[in-house]
């Protein structure tokens, strides 16, 4: 039995935030702007899993309107899913994402970004976490870097016993 989920998420670039993505905080002028610490791609990852599950979105288990999840460090949030994951016999297959910025330059991070996604997720080869980063070609929102937005995929193996 196998379970698939996708995630989209969007956060404004503002200065005098961090910018944290995939659990790495990377050098860069501006952050991003959120209720929580706004790790765009975790939250997409967060969705994906969510919705692999059938339980919704991280808004509705962690709503910004709560003061508890101000300034939330999202891997501690994927953690918590992760663990609605195990409880429900399932683990994961794999993971596919994508970043969507103009700047700044995600390659040299994606390693880190996948070893953390990977140890979150309890993969058994790294294999299973892909990461990957597009510009949209100075179009749009994320093109003029007002933004970046992230996209995932999730597939979730049952666990045979
Ligand atoms: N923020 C980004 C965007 C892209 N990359 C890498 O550059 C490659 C080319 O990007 P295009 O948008 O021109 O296709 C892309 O495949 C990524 O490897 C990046 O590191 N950071
Ligand atoms: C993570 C939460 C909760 O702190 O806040 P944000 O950082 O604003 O993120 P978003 O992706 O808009 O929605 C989920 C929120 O409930």
């Amino acid at each position: 039995m196998i379970r698939v989920g996708q995630g989209f998420d969007v956060h404004q670039l503002v200065e005098g935030r961090p910018c944290i993505i995939g659990g790495v905080t990377i050098p860069y002028e501006k952050g991003l702007l959120g209720h929580s610490d706004a790790d765009v791609l975790l939250h997409a990852i967060s969705d994906a899993v969510l919705g692999a599950l059938g339980l919704g979105d991280i808004g509705k288990h962690y709503p910004d309107t709560d003061p508890a999840f101000k300034d939330a460090d999202s891997l501690k949030l994927l953690l918590h899913i992760w663990s609605m994951v195990k409880e429900r016999g399932y683990k994961l297959g794999n993971v596919d994402s994508t970043i969507i910025a103009q700047r700044p330059k995600m390659a040299p991070y994606i390693p880190d970004m996948v070893k953390i996604i990977a140890d979150a997720l309890e993969a058994e080869d790294l294999s299973q976490v892909n990461v990957k980063a597009t510009t949209t070609e100075q179009l749009g929102f994320t093109g003029r870097g007002e933004g970046i937005a992230a996209q995932s995929v999730v597939c979730l193996v049952k666990v045979v016993l």
